[in-house]
């Protein structure tokens, strides 16, 4: 539930929005002396709204929420079959896809970070393209949410590739053709950029706002099957200077996401940039927003540099091993590279 909810003065309201305390379950989390330093209102004033918002959710985890808790277990048989039955976004890079189980998995947020020119956002866009193959085709039948923060989405890009994905069905289906009764390939490469929605967001606080909108703007598009955001970081390297805050505002963030995720079985993509990070007597490239955003991720994938060529690691993951695979960007999109998958880490 919203912070907008709680019956505060304006100026409180806003106060707190700006601290990053943009839901009830966000404030109910701190202390009363946190609260008040964060915010600058008194001891006093930020007990009175911890005590507001502990009776909010209270009352509404009593109208439904606990109930849903206390319904609770799950057999790990079902999960299990249900995370096998979970679909997969290919990368169209059929090496990368192994090591990722499949493709990128949906009811999870992933986490793809590297250097500059890596191809994060050429990774991005062939998401984009990839959810949308049809279900006959072994695709998702999806529509995809481009969330733009440093204005590297490239329409002609995408054109390109969404071109490519239609060739490769068209082969396929000439091939099937010869072989079984095939169904035609109805997709264009207009239908594959009209299917995608694409969001630019120019600062760190449009970017908080439109996370926010995503629950009722997925709602009403439903066919919705990943949300990409490229990059999670660059307003907020930019323009914070509380870390603590910071990290408290991607917390949240990453906690919408996850739960986007879950709720429309859907996969959240995250593209991150690197930093370095001075460690054991010298500067490493690490992924950028620092350790504890690194628990915000189910998994992550570091793309780094392997003399001329590109490759992907699997740095964290609850389900897959550690692996790594080469790929390649070319005019067409991702795609294997000629090199097979080694296990190697580079960062
Ligand atoms: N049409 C194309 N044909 C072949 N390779 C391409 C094409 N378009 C882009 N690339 C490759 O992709 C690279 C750019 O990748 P991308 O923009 O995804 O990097 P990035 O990791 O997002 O970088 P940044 O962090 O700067 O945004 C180019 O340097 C080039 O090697």
């Amino acid at each position: 539930m919203e912070t907008s909810r709680l019956p505060l003065s304006s100026s409180i309201r806003g106060k707190l929005i700006s601290a990053g305390y943009t839901s009830l379950s966000s404030i109910s989390s701190v202390s009363s002396t946190d609260l008040a330093r964060d915010v600058k209102i008194t001891e006093s004033e930020a007990f009175e709204i911890l005590k507001m918002a502990n009776q909010i959710s209270g009352s509404s985890s009593c109208n439904g929420r606990s109930s849903s808790l206390v319904n609770g277990a799950r057999n790990a048989w079902d999960m299990l079959n249900e995370e096998e039955a979970l679909p997969r976004i290919t990368t169209s890079c059929s090496d990368l896809d192994k090591i990722l189980g499949g493709g990128i998995s949906c009811r999870d947020v992933t986490e793809i970070g590297g250097v500059p020119g890596i191809g994060k956002t050429q990774i991005g866009i062939q998401l984009s393209v990839n959810v949308q193959i049809p279900r006959e085709f072994g695709g998702l039948g999806g529509k995809a949410i481009y969330i733009d923060t440093e204005g590297s989405f490239m329409v002609e890009r995408a054109l390109q590739i969404a071109q490519a994905c239609v060739e490769d069905m068209e082969e396929y289906t000439g091939y099937m053709h010869k072989h079984f009764k095939a169904s035609q390939v109805q997709m264009k490469p207009r239908d594959i950029l009209e299917n995608i929605f694409y969001f630019r967001v120019c600062s760190y606080t449009e970017q908080i706002a439109l996370v926010n909108h995503l629950d009722k703007f997925i709602s009403e598009n439903k066919d919705v099957k990943v949300v990409i955001v490229d990059s999670i970081t660059f307003h907020f390297r930019q323009d914070f200077d509380d870390l603590a805050q910071r990290t408290r505002v991607l917390s949240e963030m990453a906690l919408k996401f996850m739960k986007l995720a879950k709720k429309f079985s859907l996969a959240v993509v995250l593209l991150n940039q690197v930093t370095t990070k001075y460690t054991e007597g010298s500067f490493q490239l690490a992924l950028a927003l620092g350790d504890s955003w690194s628990h915000s991720c189910t998994n992550r994938v570091i793309l780094y540099w392997n003399g001329d060529e590109r490759y992907a690691y699997i740095d964290k993951s609850p389900s897959l091993p550690s692996a790594s695979a080469s790929y390649t960007v070319t005019g067409r999109g991702l795609r294997n590279s000629s090199s097979s998958s080694k296990r190697v880490k580079m960062m």
